[in-house]
This record gives C-alpha cells, sequence and structure tokens, in this order.
C-alpha cells in the first residue's frame, strides 16, 4: 500500500556525500568544464550544479557538508510553521496547567468550602475521566470537522472552564468547572500532536511535537509556580490559581481564528484547492508539488485497499498494518503512565522531604522543582529526537526509568528497614482510641494514610518517637500532642514526618527521583505523544490518536488512584518495584515492537508495519542513516533518511 518517494514523482535520492562527490568531481575537472560536464549528464548534474553552487562559498569538505546542512534547513523551515506550532502547543500548556495547578488550589479549597476527602478526589478525578472520555470523542469530531474546529473547540472549553471556576461559590460549580476544563484537556491531548504532525516537513516533525510536549511540562511548572505564589493568599488565592489558564486560552482561540486547517485533512475531505494553498504557505519556497501529490495519491490508494465502508475503527483492527500501529501507539501509552510518572511527581515533596528538607512551607515549592526539572529535560529530547530517532530514545528513556525506579525503590526499602522504633504512647486526649498508636515501627506508621511520626533527633537518631493522628486539614501537623502546633514543636526541636520515615537512607530515594526524571522527561514523556501522531495513516490518524490518547488518560487514573492502596498493599517500595517491573515489560514490547520513524513521511510510515509485530521493531532499521534527496524538476530539495535504494 505505501509507496517509497520515488513512486510518486519524478525524484533522485542521493546522499549528502554523493553531492558533495559531485561538486568535487566538478571541481577537479577544472573551472572551464564544468558547465559542459553538467550539461552532458543531464538533469541530474544540473541539480547538483544548482545545489552545489549555492555552497561555492564554502572551502572544505566539511565546511560543504555545513553550508549544505545549512541551506537545506533555511530552505525546509519558513517561520509559519513555527508559529502554528507555538499557537497548537498552547493545548499542551493548558493541559499542563490544567493538571498541575488543582494540588495547590485544594491546600486552599479544602479549608476555605470545607471539602472532604471524597470531594477532594472528585474535583481531581472527575477532570482526568472527562479528558478520557473526550479524547475518545475527540477522534470522531476530528475525522468529521477536522483539526482546527476542535483546537478551537479545546480552547473555547478551556475558557469557560476557566471562568467558571474563578467565579464559583460552591463545590458543585467547581466540580462542573473541572468537568468542562478535563473536556478540553481531552480534545486537546489528542488533537494538537496529530495537527503539528501533519503540518510539519519530515525532518521536523518529532521535533515540532515534542514541542507540544515540552508544553505541557512547562505548563505543570508553571502551575506550580502559580500555586506557590498564590499559597500565600489565603482567601481567594484559588481562584487566580484556577481562573488564569484563560489567558493563554484566549490567546490560542484569537490565534486559531486566523491559522489554517490542516492541508492532509483538507485534502482527504476534497477541498484541494484549499489544500494546495495552505501547504505552499507552510513550505515557504519550496515547491509543494511532491508532497501534494504524494499525500493524494497515498488517500486513493488506502480509500481502495481498505475501503470506506464499517467505523474506523473496525476497518483499522481488521487491516494488519493498522493494528499494529494501534497496538504500538496505545502499548507506549500505557507504559508511560505504568512507569508511574504521575505518582513520582505527587509524591515529589515527600520524597525530598524524606531527604532531610526539614522546612514544610518548602513542600509546594518543592513540588516545583521536580516539575522544574521535568521540563528542563523534556527538553533535552526536543533536542534529541531528531538527533537520535523516537526508538533509541524511547528506549534508554525507559531503561534508565527502570533503574531509576529501582534505586528510588531501594531507598524506601532501606528506610522501612531501618524504620526507627515508635518509643513514647502518650494517651490520646480525645479518647477516639486511633489505631496510629497501636504501631511499634515507623513503617506501619507512614503507609497509614491517617498518621504520622512526631519525633526528636540525637545528633542522626531519632528519638522520643510517637505515632500519632494527622491533623485532618494539614498533614504538616499532627491532630493533637506535641506536634499539633508548627510553631511550638519547631522551637522545641520537634520533627513532624507524614508518609516518610526519617533514615540515613534518604538520599537513595532522593537520587532516585533526580534520576527517573532526567531520564523519563526527554523519552518516555514525550515520544508516546509524538509517536502516536505519525504512525497512523490518515485514514485512521484521528481514530488512532483518539484510542492511544484514551488509554493513556485511562491509565493516568488507574494509576492515580489506586497508588495509595497499592503502597498499602505492597509498601512504598513495592509499589515502585512494581513501576519498575511495568517499565521492564515496556522495555521488551518496545524493543520487539516500535519502528523508527524519524525523517519518514507521514506517507511512508505505514509500510513499517507490514511485517509481524514482535519483528517491527527490526523493520528498516537504517538509523542512523541520513541520506538526503533531491528533486530533480525544481530546485527544491530536503532532508530524508529515506532508503538509498530508492535511487533511481
Ligand atoms: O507526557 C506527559 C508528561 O510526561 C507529563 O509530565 C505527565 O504528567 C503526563 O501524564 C504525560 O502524558
Amino acid at each position: 500500500m505505501s509507496r517509497k518517494a520515488s513512486d510518486n514523482v519524478e525524484y533522485t535520492l542521493r546522499s549528502l556525500s554523493n553531492l558533495m562527490g559531485e561538486k568535487r568531481r566538478q571541481q577537479a575537472d577544472g573551472s572551464a568544464g564544468s558547465g559542459a560536464a553538467a550539461a552532458a549528464a543531464g538533469e541530474r548534474s544540473l541539480i547538483a550544479a544548482e545545489s552545489c553552487s549555492s555552497l561555492n562559498s564554502a572551502a572544505s569538505g566539511g565546511e560543504l557538508e555545513r553550508a549544505a546542512r545549512r541551506q537545506f534547513q533555511q530552505d525546509e523551515t519558513p517561520g509559519f510553521v513555527y508559529v502554528v506550532s507555538v499557537f497548537s502547543a498552547l493545548g499542551g500548556f493548558l493541559f499542563g496547567y490544567d493538571t498541575g495547578v488543582v494540588s495547590g488550589a485544594l491546600l486552599l479549597l479544602k479549608r476555605e468550602l470545607n471539602l472532604d476527602a471524597l470531594w477532594q478526589e472528585l474535583l481531581v478525578s472527575s477532570t482526568v475521566g472527562a479528558a478520557a472520555l473526550s479524547a475518545l470523542a475527540g477522534g470522531v469530531l476530528n475525522g468529521l470537522c477536522g483539526r482546527r474546529p476542535c483546537i478551537l473547540l479545546a480552547s473555547g472549553l478551556f475558557t469557560a472552564g476557566a471562568g467558571v471556576l474563578a467565579a464559583a461559590r460552591d463545590k458543585e460549580t467547581l466540580l462542573g468547572g473541572r468537568v468542562v476544563v478535563g473536556l478540553g484537556i481531552g480534545v486537546a491531548s489528542m488533537t494538537v500532536p496529530v495537527y503539528i504532525a501533519e503540518v510539519a516537513p519530515p525532518h521536523l516533525r518529532g521535533r515540532l511535537v515534542t514541542i507540544n510536549t515540552l508544553f505541557i511540562t512547562g505548563g505543570q511548572f508553571f502551575a506550580s509556580v502559580v500555586d506557590g505564589i498564590f499559597s500565600y493568599l489565603a482567601k481567594d488565592g484559588w481562584r487566580y490559581m484556577l481562573g488564569l489558564s484563560a489567558v493563554p486560552a484566549v490567546i490560542q482561540f484569537l490565534g486559531f481564528l486566523f491559522l489554517p486547517e490542516s492541508p492532509r485533512w483538507l485534502i482527504q475531505k476534497g477541498q484541494t484547492q484549499r489544500a494546495r494553498r495552505i501547504l505552499s504557505q507552510m513550505r515557504g519556497n519550496q515547491a509543494i508539488d511532491e508532497e501534494y501529490d504524494s499525500i493524494k495519491n497515498n488517500i486513493e490508494e488506502e480509500e481502495k485497499e481498505v475501503g470506506a465502508a464499517g467505523p474506523v475503527i473496525c476497518r483499522m483492527l481488521t487491516y494488519p498494518p493498522t493494528r499494529r500501529a494501534l497496538i504500538v501507539g496505545c502499548g507506549l501509552q500505557m507504559f508511560q503512565q505504568l512507569s508511574g510518572i504521575n505518582t513520582v511527581m505527587y509524591y515529589s515533596a515527600t520524597i525530598l522531604q524524606m531527604s532531610g528538607v526539614e522546612d514544610d512551607r518548602l513542600a509546594i515549592w518543592l513540588a516545583a522543582l521536580t516539575a522544574f526539572i521535568n521540563f528542563i529535560f523534556t527538553l533535552v529530547g526536543v533536542w534529541l529526537v531528531e538527533r537520535m530517532g523516537r526508538r533509541k530514545l524511547t528506549l534508554g528513556s525507559l531503561a534508565g526509568t527502570a533503574v531509576a525506579l529501582i534505586i528510588l525503590a531501594s531507598g524506601f526499602l532501606l528506610s522501612a528497614q531501618v524504620s526507627p522504633r515508635i518509643t513514647l504512647n502518650p494517651p490520646d486526649p480525645s479518647h477516639q482510641n486511633s489505631t496510629c498508636t497501636k504501631y511499634s515501627y515507623c513503617n506501619g506508621c507512614m503507609l497509614d494514610p491517617d498518621c504520622g511520626l512526631c519525633y526528636k533527633l540525637n545528633k542522626s537518631s531519632v528519638i522520643e518517637s510517637s505515632c500519632i493522628p494527622v491533623n485532618k486539614d494539614s498533614t504538616m501537623k499532627a491532630a493533637w500532642g506535641r506536634c499539633s502546633n508548627e510553631t511550638v514543636f519547631k522551637k522545641e526541636d520537634l520533627f513532624w514526618a507524614y508518609n516518610f520515615c526519617p533514615t540515613p537512607y534518604s538520599w537513595t530515594a532522593l537520587l532516585g527521583l533526580i534520576l527517573y526524571l532526567v531520564f523519563f522527561a526527554p523519552g518516555m514523556g514525550p515520544m508516546p505523544w509524538t509517536i502516536n501522531s505519525e504512525i497512523y495513516p490518515l485514514w485512521a490518524r484521528s481514530t488512532g490518536n483518539a484510542c492511544s490518547s484514551g488509554i493513556n488518560w485511562v491509565f493516568n487514573v488507574l494509576v492515580s488512584l489506586t497508588f495509595l492502596h497499592t503502597a498499602e498493599y505492597l509498601t512504598y517500595y513495592g509499589a515502585f518495584f512494581l513501576y519498575a517491573g511495568f517499565a521492564a515489560l515496556g522495555l521488551v514490547f518496545i524493543y520487539g515492537c516500535l519502528p523508527e520513524t524519524k525523517g519518514k513521511k507521514l506517507e511512508e510510515i505505514e509500510s513499517l508495519f507490514e511485517n509481524r509485530l514482535c519483528t517491527c521493531g527490526m523493520s528498516d532499521s537504517d538509523e542512523g542513516r541520513y541520506i538526503e534527496y533531491i528533486r530533480v524538476k525544481g530546485s527544491n530539495y530536503h532532508l530524508s533518511d529515506n532508503d538509498a535504494s530508492d535511487v533511481e
């Protein structure tokens, strides 16, 4: 079904070194003879001469190569593509902001609106649940109405949700606002990567789609800073936290009133004139005939082969290449969440506290630090994706993540094994007979979400330790006793540990946390989104992305909701070892099934899934090869790592 570029148009592929060779040969032939030689060699030489003439200033071979590369890049990258990508990626920013901001807002909300644990849970999970549903529904919308209306719809939902949240007077309205925001997140999370992939030139596609995840983690970081700032505003601080997202949402909405529809979607719907206009806007000074023809031929051939009858998901499942692509796409999203990113982020403050940061007020800023590391290392991913390729980056990232999880788990294991003994059992003044006072070691106390440890330090050893119920309003202090008043207990050199046990090995968990983010953020964070945006043929792209994004959100809810129970049954280290196990399974899956898609045109990628699923990872394993191809008619040329067998 899918064809090589050479099937579509008169195309000559040749490596950059061939091009350089031609140039050198011409130079050797002498300046007078070079024109004649080019004429004799026909179109090929003509193109080589044309291409090389732009490089005349470069003296040595190395410089020539660099100059050629610069030239290619300049020609390939009109600024408009970047503008369009950044405006779309605001959807990613809002996804990150709205999922990240809620933890800080809840700290204030639970006091002001007297929220119990169930309502707090509802305000967090309703958004993620709504995102799962709307990501699935977004597939149909994308197919029927196009990418642009879906992005407009998402920014409209973000704006409306922010307005409702900022003005809310009761918890029911807040819940409504969070659901509206969640609907926006779901639609944005599946549409934006598809849209960017469809407008980007092949050699930049990975980088531009990965920018969307950079914006997600940027949104999460920005949210944690906003949480930090407005946490000092005890009354109504949450209104600013939740309402601020209206600003980027309105900017995106206004921007998209003027930005174009995806040319690929337009061609599919038969609006070819508009598609041509938009494609040439996106490609600047490039001739677009080849790309246009290739998309058009592909659509026609797809319709012939797969047919247009029946629901897309059924056609995807009965046609082996799309079935395999769907399994790979959904598997990647599932393993992203099963590696525990959101619980690691959520528990980052605890992990940092375990490692000796004692100022509780800092907790919110520590979460910002974690979000910052996640953001900065996603930037590394943007840089690496077109250098290393998707496959190597994902494999390396997941392997590192698995090792980091083992270190993180070992940190918790060590601290459980040397868990301090409870030496004081003060009587409960309320006579409620809490379970906390029954524990003999800190380890049991830390695993009980209702209890914390109140203790003193003698040099580095824990003394006078007691397990006390945690204050219902703030986990920073005990419900009663020595550790119930923050200012008093700090003066008396007492410490309060909630969710962790003070041990000399806590740094192991900190090391694990940092390594986790360093490895996860450049690869497993962005690649599932990036790869999903490119592995489906056009007719299956909306549905494929809807399913895989839906899987991402469903596993996000599952992992977050089950973490506390998993930790209770398996202990913290058990939970992190479990995530390490999932990461190891993910490694095997990705090693076997994920082919390299770097530099391929979207229309070529389907052929990578023609082999049996478990061998797709081996198909076309020409990673690292980088061959440029040049158009014969017209002066444009572009980068690709296409197969050398394509040379005519
Ligand atoms: O790719 C993103 C990113 O890694 C985020 O940090 C995480 O919160 C999301 O769940 C994930 O989908």
